[in-house]
């Protein structure tokens, strides 16, 4: 039986539901008639490890509801985040003969939601989609928003579009299926909610770290702390859908992140890259004067805490060189976000030479403080 413990209004200039509880995969296909009432088609888009666990619930709630349904399955990873995998899922919506009043279904983690929303953001220059997300990341993070992307060579979501779902249903009781790392990686950004918004949120993870262990005890409480994060996030977006402003606090630690995913040829996850970018950047800020100096060490336990790695080999200089390709770059500076508190952000202007110290000063100090705390763990 469906179970929908959260229902949360995303007021976006085109408003959508995100729903949150158990067993909502079965309902697929009865929430994309009520959003999409005129759709006959569904092209449903997800992976390769994605597919074989969840389509045929979708496919068959869809067909229930009177669809024509096709599915498209590319490889799993970030590595098919990529101009060839956009461009053959554009040409199969349209062999599907999609039309505008058609949808797409975005079934997966954040790697098939921001590139199944690029296509429907792009095909007939334009189309409705629905995110149902299936990572503890996508269901946190990148399933709400409307951010969509995919990476060029040059780097990480190069080309991209604002385009806003229909609709976001996100069933709690797919991610039993994740590893330890694929579900820590959701942490990461869960972490970074908590650190920019709700120091009670992140006190609350250092009493109590989300794992998955606390997925197989208390569902409830991992639907909550999903709307609790979706909360902070929708509560940014909706001020500044198109990121002018507040809305580059959601890029505390991306970065940096951004260009050690890159650096590292996307070997790590993102969540991964994410926790060193922030870690990095609140221990140059210590130095700055900007952050208190208890944060960084604070915020680095929590990481660990939640079985993430702060461990990377690029380069500083590799990774810098990536880093110019960051979106909040404007000419000669970057707006940096920086930790004001636990619980507090603002976004600092920096020049691109103070940027390059920042880096690297960064991530010295977290590599510094991650070798401390595992040389810790190890004595126990
Ligand atoms: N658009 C946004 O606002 C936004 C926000 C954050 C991150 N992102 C993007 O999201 C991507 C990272 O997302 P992700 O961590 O979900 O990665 P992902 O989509 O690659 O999923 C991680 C792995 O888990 C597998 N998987 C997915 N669901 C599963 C399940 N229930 N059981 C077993 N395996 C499952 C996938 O096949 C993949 O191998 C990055 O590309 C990042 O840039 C976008
Ligand atoms: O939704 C946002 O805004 C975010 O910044 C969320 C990030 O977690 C996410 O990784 C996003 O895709 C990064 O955006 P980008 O504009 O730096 O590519
Ligand atoms: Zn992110």
């Amino acid at each position: 039986m469906a179970t929908s413990a959260y229902t949360l209004d995303i007021d976006t200039a085109h408003p959508y539901q995100m729903h949150i509880g158990t067993f909502l995969l079965e309902q697929v296909g009865a929430i994309t008639q009520s959003v999409a009432p005129q759709a006959q088609r569904a092209l449903i888009i997800t992976d390769s490890n994605v597919g074989p666990l969840f389509l045929a619930p979708v496919e068959q709630g869809l067909k229930e509801a009177g669809l024509t349904v096709g599915a498209a399955t590319f490889e799993a990873g970030e590595q098919s985040k990529n101009p060839t995998t956009y461009a053959e899922l554009l040409e199969r919506a349209a062999e599907e003969q999609l039309t505008r009043d058609d949808v797409i279904i975005a079934l997966g983690g954040g790697v098939v939601g921001d590139l199944a929303g690029f296509v429907a953001a792009t095909y007939m220059r334009g189309i409705g989609y629905i995110q149902v997300p299936t990572t503890l990341l996508a269901m946190v993070d990148s399933s709400v928003g409307g951010k969509t992307a995919i990476d060029l060579f040059a780097g990480k979501n190069l080309a991209g579009a604002f385009w806003q779902p229909l609709a976001v249903i996100a069933d709690a009781g797919c991610l039993g299926t994740l590893s330890d790392e694929q579900f820590a990686d959701g942490c990461a950004e869960v972490i970074k909610h908590a650190l920019i918004a709700d120091a009670e949120l992140f006190a609350e993870l250092e009493k109590t770290p989300l794992t998955l262990d606390l997925l197989k005890q208390d569902l409830a409480r991992v639907c909550w702390l999903i709307a609790r994060n979706v909360d902070i996030k929708r509560a940014v977006v909706v001020q500044d859908e198109r990121e002018a402003g507040i809305r580059k606090l959601l890029n505390f630690g991306h970065s940096i992140g951004h260009a050690v995913e890159a650096a590292e040829g996307y070997r790590l996850g993102h969540g991964t890259c994410v926790a060193i970018g922030m870690v990095a950047i609140a221990s140059a800020s210590v130095t700055a004067e900007l952050c208190p100096e208890e944060l960084p060490e604070r915020l680095a336990r929590l990481i660990k805490a939640h079985e993430l790695s702060l461990a990377f080999d690029a380069a500083p200089d590799k990774i810098f060189d990536e880093a110019l390709h960051d979106k909040k770059r404007s000419g000669s500076t970057i707006d940096l976000v920086v930790p004001r508190g636990i619980g507090a952000a603002s976004l600092a202007p920096t020049p691109l030479d103070e940027f390059r110290r920042i880096l690297e000063v960064g991530l010295a100090c977290t590599q510094a403080l991650s070798a401390e705390i595992d040389g810790e763990e190890d004595a126990c």
